[in-house]
């Protein structure tokens, strides 16, 4: 079986952490996105993966390589300009040849999703999509049903009318024929995948496969955090690297650091052992952690630092970024304001860039978001977006 996998998307919603890293490699769980999805492709049966990807690919590239840690071949198509998903899977068509499964490179799913939607169009011979139920259908493309075929996909409904409770799960199994749809498909900007398999809608063509399993979304800061925590508590879920037990940094002390259950830790990370670490955490590499701090359901990316006594929830601090002494990045339920968009009612504390530097005895309100680089000086309230390199100073 062959997959490609739509992955060359600018993940602009993960700024700032999509300035230095692309999208799918964005470590959820210690690991990158991309490579939760390639997992599932191996356990599935999958032997060839393409990965459609962006400029920004030397990153992605550099981890996959062809594909042998994983004992598939993987290969790359390069999408220059994000035009749409109907435009990024037509990349793959000169490499594809015959039948694959197509799936987007932003969603955590169990492998039997890619098994069924392969069975079915292997059996009916007609391109299938997985179809999902989540809380906020209103937020993806939802998806009309009769019986087992799929009869609409509304790409941007409006809250108060959607009548259906399934979403198009952004898993498909394909004939290379798809690609003459794609390339029918009128398109002003984007050209979205969903608007190709409009003639297979009008046909009954076009299959749809229930799932009820695993179907985490990673497009926003909090889905991360969200992500990482199920991940995580998750049995199935095999860490990357073994759940090794942190170092105590008491010097001379080896007694076992007070890292609870939910936790997964990198190599060389340092918790001292008055320090609580617990509940869907994610430790990179060379994390050091102090006394008394208090870090749940986060997401601390490598070589970053919480000092003694601060205290970080529902949050993502970034690589090498600084959380100083007796600071507060408190979580929990809150409204989020991005841009134009409010966001309400997400479970989110605060994401912060890249080599960050966030004093003294700060209070980081939920919602907030610091750029890359950014200092925060001692004794100060941050709420909302600071800018990349921003210096928030107190009065
Ligand atoms: C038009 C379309 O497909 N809509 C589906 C898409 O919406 P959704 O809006 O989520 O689609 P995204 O824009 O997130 O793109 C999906 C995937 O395609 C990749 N990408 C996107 C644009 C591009 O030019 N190049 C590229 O590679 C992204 O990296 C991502 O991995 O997924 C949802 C579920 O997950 C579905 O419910 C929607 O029906």
């Amino acid at each position: 079986m062959q997959a490609v996998v739509l992955a060359a998307g600018k993940g602009e919603r993960l700024w700032p952490l999509t300035e230095n890293r692309p999208k799918p490699m964005v470590p959820v769980a210690n690991q990158p996105i991309l490579e939760h999805i390639v997992d599932a492709l191996v356990s599935a049966g999958v032997t060839r993966v393409m990965l459609v990807v962006g400029s920004n690919r030397e990153r992605v590239q550099r981890h996959f390589e062809d594909g042998s840690r994983w004992g598939i071949e993987i290969s790359y198509v390069v999408q220059d300009r994000q035009l749409g998903t109907g435009h990024a899977l037509a990349q793959a068509e000169s490499v594809v040849g015959e039948s694959f499964v197509a799936l987007n490179g932003d969603r955590v799913i169990d492998a039997s999703l890619v098994e069924d939607v392969w069975e079915c169009h292997r059996e009916s011979g007609d391109s299938a999509m997985g179809v999902t139920q989540v809380e906020t259908p209103s937020a993806y493309g939802v998806v009309d049903l009769d019986g087992g075929t799929v009869t609409d996909i509304d790409e941007q409904p409006v809250p108060e009318l959607v009548a259906s409770e399934y979403i198009n799960a952004g898993v498909y199994a394909f004939g290379p024929s798809v690609f003459a749809a794609i390339r029918r498909t009128d398109s002003y900007g984007e050209l979205a995948l969903t608007d190709a398999l409009d003639e297979q809608l009008a046909d009954h063509e076009l299959r749809a496969v229930r799932y009820d399993g695993r179907w985490l979304d990673v497009s926003e800061p909090w889905d991360l955090v969200a992500a990482n925590s199920a991940l995580i508590t998750d049995r199935r879920f095999d860490p990357p690297v073994e759940r090794r037990k942190p170092r105590g940094s008491v010097p001379g002390d080896d007694q076992q650091a007070p890292v609870g259950g939910g936790t997964v830790c990198g190599e060389g990370v340092i918790v001292h052992p008055q320090a609580v670490v617990r509940n869907g955490v994610a430790l990179g590499d060379n994390v050091t952690v102090g006394a008394n701090a208090v870090i749940e359901q986060s997401i601390l990316l490598p070589d970053s630092t919480v000092n003694p006594g601060a205290v970080v929830n529902d949050s993502i601090v970034g690589a090498n970024a600084t959380i100083g002494p007796n600071t507060t990045v408190e979580g929990g339920q809150t409204d989020v304001v991005l841009g134009d968009t409010v966001h309400q009612g997400v479970r989110f504390g605060a994401l912060v860039g890249d080599n960050a530097e966030v004093g003294a005895g700060v209070t980081v309100a939920p919602g907030s978001i610091v750029g890359n680089s950014a200092v925060v000086d001692s004794a100060t309230v941050v709420t909302g977006r600071v800018d990349d390199q921003a210096h928030v100073t107190r009065g």
